[in-house]
This record gives C-alpha cells, structure tokens and sequence, in this order.
C-alpha cells in the first residue's frame, strides 16, 4: 500500500558542495574559520581528514566545526593515501589544490569512484605542470606530484563541470600569475562566491557570451565564518515525494536555491508541481527559501538540456516525478550522468522499470511515459551500485507504490544525508 501524506516541517543537511569548500578554503586560510551548519556526511567527512593530514585542525565546537588554517603554499606532505570513499568532488578539488603544491600525494577511492574519469582534471592541472600517474583509464587510484611554482593558464572547459573549474582555480591560488577558467555553460559558482568571502578577489566577465572567471595568485586568504545553507539536492527527494503522494502537504525549511543549482524546481513547477518560496532571504551569501511543497497532478515535459548543469543530480528524482506524471516526459544531453557514482541513467531505467515504469533508456537520457498519477506496482529489488542518489530516488518511488520497492542497500545514503531514512519516515508517518 502506498505511503501516507509527508507533513509537517523539515530541514535537511548542509550544502555538500558547499561543504567540501568551506573546509577547503579554510584549511587554507591562515587562522581559524566556524562554520556552522556543515554537512557531516561521509563525503564531507573524506575531505576533513585529507585535509587533516597536510597540516590543517579541524574539530567539532559544539553544533560548528572550527578549522585552523595553514595557508596557501604551506600544505605538509600527507603521510598515507588520501582515502576519498565516494566523492567525486574531494578527490577532483584537492587534486587541484596539490597541484600547485610541491608535494606528492596518492589518492584512492572506493569501487565506484575508482571507476570514475579524472582525466579531466589532469589535462589542466598537466598543463600548469603537476605531474600523474593514475591506473588504467585515468582513475583511480592515482598518484600525483604538484608543481612549484606552477604555470599559469587559460583553460575553457571541455565538460560542464564545477568540479574541473573549481580544480583548476584552487591550484591558481597558489600560483604566480593570473589563472583564467572558462565555461562555455555556467555550473554551479560556490567556489567563485566562497573565494570572495575569504577575500580573495575573483574576477568574473563575459567573453563571447561564455563566463570567463580569473584568479591572480598567490593569493591570501582571510579566515570567515560561513553559514551553509541546507543542500537543494537533498531537499529535492522530499520535494519530489510530497508532489507525487496523495494529500502531502509539507514545508522545507533553508534551502538553497542559488540560481546554479535551483534547476530541479523550475523543472518540477513546470511539470505542475505545487512549489512555493516562503521567507526568501540570504544566507552565508547564498539565496534561500522555505519550500512550501503541496501534492499536485504533474504532467510530462521536454526538459531543456540546457538546464542540465543547474540540476545535475537531480535528474535520478525528477526521472521518479516523471514516472507518476500524466504523459511523456523526454530528457536529453545528459551524457555526464553515466560518469557519476553509477551510471545513472542505466540505473534509474532499471530501476524505474523493475518497479513498473515505462521506460526507454536512449544515449544520452530517458523517455518516461508517466501513470497519470497512479501508483506504480513496485515490488522489485533494487540495484543501487554504491549510489546514494539511486537509492533516495527510489526509497522516494517506493512511497508511491502499491508494494514499496526494496533497495539493495541504503548504506551509500551516508555520503550525502544521513538522517534521509529517518526524515523520510518521520514526513510520511
Ligand atoms: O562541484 C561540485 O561540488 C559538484 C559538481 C557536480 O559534478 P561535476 O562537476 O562532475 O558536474 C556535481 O555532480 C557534484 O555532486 C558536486
Ligand atoms: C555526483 C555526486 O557527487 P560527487 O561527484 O562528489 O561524488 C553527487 O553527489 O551526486
């Protein structure tokens, strides 16, 4: 039997991406930064004790974590493996940030990170003269020595990717010279915004049409304390589950919706979903909202691939809103999602389909034809393959389904939202 009605009042955790900056940028100030709201996922937690072992402390002070900075240019050799677990964006970042350091380090990662490309961090981070010797395929595990000083450069992205800009910008930090990353797309600018409020001055124009972003190193960086709002991506399966169960009436308190990563919810809104921002303001410079998300009828759309970057990992959740609109929903040009925890497009069509979707998996997204509001049979187990997002999508197809859906194992949830389990039962129950 389907679920009952999510309600009430939630908050989920802190931005991840902003997390992973926050330590990042203040193990590399001189002095100590709070921040408040950190996201204590797994994830986060793979960059703190990195970060630890080249010289920064990082702690716990009450509800905020303290982090006593060593400074650009004076990271201490890591003694053992950096051990990134899951993440993608610790691993690409603080390869970035060794590569104008001149030290050697080697990073591993678990079975599916160490199936995920990083040559596209190595290309740039090659050229301003860091040096890698990954496994087969250009992954992990990876052993890499920084350059010092290392070479400025002008590099426009050959993927969407803020994990490659934001790479390349954390070595410019450390390096002589003016380091410019262009992006043919705008992706998700936590790091532009974050670096300023450490002080550094990022200069942001356009050329061509395309967002050019610069950094003159070395640069300072002044200790902050930061405020990380709540993660849009997490908020986004409550937002998914409240639309499609029947009499849902439930508010998201602290979102994030910065206008990179808000994607999900134009999508949604225009699908019919019942999404309003209440409270709009700011926090730690970044837009923010309580979403007050009521269930509505959706029906299918075309999704522009153009708002693909503004809601990367987002699509395995919208992929479930479309499997309960009325009609066909038609997603393109997210040849990206196959190159992330799993590849997610094979994995949400399985998915989708073992629990009674109609699915068809093209080259580069999914044809969902919807059941109009209709509860799906479920019933299936699912596969998750090590990724959190697969796993939360479907618990949230599961509330909606006559005989729930099993998940193979809900542990890689601990990379991003640990509490999701226990919110989602309190929201439903
Ligand atoms: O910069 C970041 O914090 C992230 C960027 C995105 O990856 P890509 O840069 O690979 O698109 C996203 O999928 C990831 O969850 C977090
Ligand atoms: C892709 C993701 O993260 P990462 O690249 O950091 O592993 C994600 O959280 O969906």
């Amino acid at each position: 039997m389907p679920a009952g009605p999510l309600t009430g009042r939630i908050r989920v955790p802190g931005d991840k991406s902003i997390s992973h900056r926050a330590l990042m940028f203040g193990a590399l100030a001189v002095g100590r930064s709070r921040i408040s709201g950190l996201l204590e996922g797994e994830d986060v937690l793979a960059t703190a004790s990195a970060l630890r072992s080249m010289g920064a402390v990082i702690e716990k002070d009450g509800q905020d974590w303290i982090v006593d900075g060593v400074g650009v240019g004076t990271l201490l050799q890591p003694e053992q493996a950096l051990d990134m677990g899951n993440s993608g964006t610790s691993t690409r970042l603080l390869m970035g940030l060794l590569a104008s350091h001149g030290i050697p380090a080697t990073f591993i990662g678990d079975a599916s990170l160490s199936r995920r490309p990083m040559g596209r961090v190595i290309d740039p981070l090659s050229t301003m003269g860091a040096s890698f010797t990954p496994s087969p395929g250009g992954t992990l595990p990876l052993a890499m020595e920084g350059m010092q000083p290392a070479v400025p450069i002008t590099y426009r992205l050959p993927v969407a990717s803020a994990q490659v800009k934001s790479a390349v910008l954390l070595a410019a930090l450390n390096t002589p010279g003016i380091t410019t990353v262009i992006e043919p797309v705008p992706t998700r600018d936590h790091t532009e915004r974050m670096l300023r409020s450490f002080g550094v001055d990022v200069q942001v124009e356009d050329r061509d049409g395309e967002r050019a972003i610069s950094v003159h190193g070395p640069c300072d960086l002044r200790p902050n304390d930061i405020v990380v709002p709540g993660d849009p991506s997490s908020a986004a399966f409550f937002a998914v589950a409240a639309s499609i169960v029947p009499e849902s009436d439930l508010v998201i308190e602290n979102v994030g919706l910065n206008p990179t990563r808000n994607g999900i919810y134009r999508a949604l809104r225009e699908m019919g979903a019942n999404i309003e921002y209440l409270e709009q303001r700011e926090v730690g410079g970044e837009p923010v909202a309580d979403l007050h998300v009521r269930h509505a009828p959706l029906s299918g759309i075309e999704v522009d691939p153009a708002i693909a970057p503004s809601m990367i990992d987002e699509f395995p959740v919208l992929f479930v809103a479309a499997a309960f609109a009325e009609g066909t929903t038609v997603t393109s040009g997210l040849e990206e999602l196959r190159v992330k925890e799993s590849d997610r497009l094979s994995a949400m069509a399985i998915a989708l389909k073992s629990a009674g979707a109609q699915v068809e998996e093209k080259g580069d997204g999914l044809v969902i034809e919807g059941s109009g509001g209709r509860p799906l049979s479920g019933g299936g187990t699912i596969v998750t393959h090590l990724d959190h997002r697969i796993a939360m999508s479907m618990a949230v197809a599961g509330l909606a389904s006559e005989n729930g859906v099993e998940i193979d194992s809900t542990e890689p949830i601990g990379t991003s939202f640990p509490n999701f389990m226990n919110l989602l039962t309190e929201a439903a129950s």
